[in-house]
């Protein structure tokens, strides 16, 4: 194919004398690389960790069908010098976190541009940046969603200067007495599937909470006198074993999970005085009712009636407990997965059964999928104008004109100026950021003596602060050291709880990342229990901070007024980040649904109006996500 060059002629020397790094080569990056080629970039090493799968085919045009299984990164390479055999293209199947890709690394870049679909790989490609001091450009797309920023040291704020919401999560309670909504059944069938066939796990226990605080007081007593008790009871103990003597007998588990669990939590009578009480259902007496108006549609459209859910749900029981019986000793259970088919049908039955007790609309298969398996579909067409949109940042960037880089938003509708490609200026870098600032800081909250070293390391420095091997240095004048990166050093203290190293509140941690020469200070705050029985918070903004009787006084309950994230970085042992939808869009655009939130309008540089970011940004998760 022939050479195209679409860049403006004063910038054809830098671009030839470019050097660039593209991580990813997925629906952005395969975008990305062929516009980079075709625009005159003659330099280019691109790198991913995967395979082609066939459901990349859809929208990875480098890739073709005989190459699945195959390295992304090699064949997006071959591919690509396809447009343009001139041009040296360097692909290395590998992950971009590894030690390798050091700081030196990435110094030979001129410019380095993400095209990721997750925090941990973007929040580490943003520190190396920052280390390195190369400009990045970090992107991201959801459906028809999409995002570019230009980041640079000192010059905007990075990738971590605004904390990151986690995923929408619900409180337990609401998943096993007093469902509300179709995801709140979906939550519960899934959280079902493994207690019965998969790794339980018992904060994921389906039996009715007397611990509820909403019905607190008599729920213990009257619940227990009442004859539904004692099946709640000893299910709770262990629902699976209780399934296996019974040999998942579909009619015993449709008889404790939407009969007698919901004559109990009946029996919790204050949670009904102003909700519209559950209606058990009866194995004997299952309604049929169709609705007449799914002529047309296809099974996966069509929303089930009960009499199909139990059908559905008796067929599924029988394949998964036949399947559970022949797992051999190192596979001990299940593993839900919305493309199994006997997996999606027990969820779908199972959920609508519970919506129907609940008088919750019911959903049909397809919808289930989509909401079980966090679905917001790829669409190639938001990633090829992200992809143009990264080349066209980068122009600027070799043209020197930084002033002139924009963070855009691509909108599913037209803003107030008719547009859905929405530039905004690039804030400035976040003076509390708990990774730019000259000296990052963070408040861990945390309960000292039930937290283990081994968690501290694995949940909050690499799963939350997107650490990858950390040194750790308890601040006791003594310079005791908590965690080594050198294997071997520390290992015995990795059982040991933090109070076993005198860490108490107010004990300051030094943390220091060798490979992304990055150094953190930690402040822990001991708190016997955070909101919404968090295991940890990580606030990146110490003045956030809530009195400790604030928090405590909260204690293992449901937080209604505290769960929006910003500033703080929250995480908590159950967060499941959605990888994919990584994507801050704009809020308050004219025919949006979020119009309702206030916008505040500035000018930007170019003198266009546009909507200020950093506090009107909205991070897509906090709205669509939900945590399974
Ligand atoms: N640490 C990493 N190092 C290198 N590449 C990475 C890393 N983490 C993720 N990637 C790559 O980033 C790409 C992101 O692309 P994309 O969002 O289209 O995901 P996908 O896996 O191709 O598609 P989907 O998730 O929708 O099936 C993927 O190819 C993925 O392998
Ligand atoms: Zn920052």
């Amino acid at each position: 194919m022939a050479d195209v060059n679409v860049a403006p002629s004063l910038l054809d020397d830098s671009i030839r004398k470019s050097k660039i790094l593209v991580v990813g080569a997925g629906g952005i990056g395969c975008e990305l690389l062929k516009n980079l080629v075709l625009s005159g970039f003659n330099d280019i090493l691109v790198i991913d960790l995967d395979t082609i799968d066939v459901s990349n085919l859809n929208r990875q045009f480098l890739f073709q069908k005989e190459h699945v299984g195959k390295s992304k990164a090699v064949i997006a390479r071959e591919s690509a010098l396809g447009f343009n055999p001139n041009v040296t293209i360097v692909a290395k199947h590998d992950s971009v976190m590894n030690s390798e890709y050091n700081v030196t690394f990435f110094k030979q870049f001129t410019v380095v541009m993400n095209a990721l679909d997750n925090r941990a790989a973007r929040s580490h490609v943003n520190r190396m940046c920052l280390a390195a001091n190369v400009p990045l450009i970090e992107s991201g797309t959801a459906g028809y969603l999409g995002q570019v920023t230009a980041i640079r040291k000192g010059l905007s704020e990075c990738y971590d200067c605004n904390p990151k919401a986690g995923q929408k999560s619900f409180p337990g309670c609401t998943i096993r007495n007093t469902p509300s909504e179709p995801i709140h059944c979906i939550v519960w069938a899934k959280h079902l599937f493994n207690q019965l066939f998969g790794e339980a796990d018992p904060d994921e226990d389906v039996s009715p909470d007397t611990a509820d605080p909403e019905a607190a007081g008599d729920a213990g007593s009257v619940a227990l006198q009442n004859q539904a008790s004692e099946a709640g009871n000893v299910t709770r103990v262990s629902t699976r074993a209780w399934a296996q003597q019974s040999e998942y007998d579909p009619s015993k588990l449709f008889g404790k999970f939407f009969c007698d669990d919901i004559k109990y939590l009946l029996s919790m009578d204050k949670l009904w005085t102003k909700r519209t009480p559950p209606t058990p259902l009866s194995w004997d007496n299952i309604p049929e009712e169709i609705s007449d108006q799914q002529g047309g549609l296809i099974k996966d459209q069509k929303v089930w009636s009960p009499a199909e859910c139990v059908q559905a749900m008796v067929s599924s029981i029988k394949i998964l407990y036949q399947r559970s019986k022949e797992l051999n000793g190192e596979e001990s259970f299940l593993v839900w997965d919305k493309d199994d088919e006997a997996s999606m049908d027990f969820v779908t039955a199972c959920s609508n059964l519970r919506s129907h007790v609940f008088s919750i609309p019911k959903k049909s298969r397809f919808d289930v999928k989509a909401m079980a398996g966090n679905i917001i579909p790829a669409i190639a067409t938001t990633n090829a104008v992200i992809a143009g949109l990264i080349v066209f940042e980068a122009f600027k960037i070799l043209e020197g004109k930084w002033e002139e880089c924009r963070h855009v938003y691509l909108n599913s509708k037209p803003n107030a100026l008719n547009k859905v490609i929405a530039p905004s200026s690039l804030d400035s870098a976040n003076p509390k950021c708990y990774v730019c600032s000259p000296h990052p800081e963070v408040t861990v909250l945390l309960n000292v003596s039930q937290m283990t070293v081994q968690s501290f390391e694995d949940k909050v420095l690499r799963g939350a602060l997107h650490m990858i091997s950390p040194d750790v240095m308890v601040d006791d004048g003594k310079g005791t050291v908590l965690i080594s990166s050198e294997e071997g050093e520390t290992t015995e203290n990795m059982s040991k709880s933090l109070s076993d190293f005198n860490i108490s509140d107010g004990t300051r941690l030094r943390c220091e990342d060798f490979h992304q020469e990055y150094d953190l200070n930690i402040t822990i705050i001991d708190r016997e229990h955070l909101e919404e029985n968090r295991e940890f918070t990580v606030i990146a903004d110490p003045s956030q901070l809530q009195p400790k009787a604030a928090v405590e006084s909260s204690g293992p309950q449901p937080s209604t007024s505290s769960s929006k994230p910003a500033p703080s970085t929250r995480a908590t042992e159950s967060v499941e980040i959605d990888e994919d939808l990584d994507v801050i869009f704009q809020k308050g655009c004219a025919n949006d649904d979020h119009q309702q939130e206030p916008s505040i309008r500035k000018r930007s540089i170019s003198g266009q109006a546009d909507i200020g970011s950093a506090s009107k940004k909205l991070r897509l998760s906090e709205n669509d996500i939900i945590e399974l």
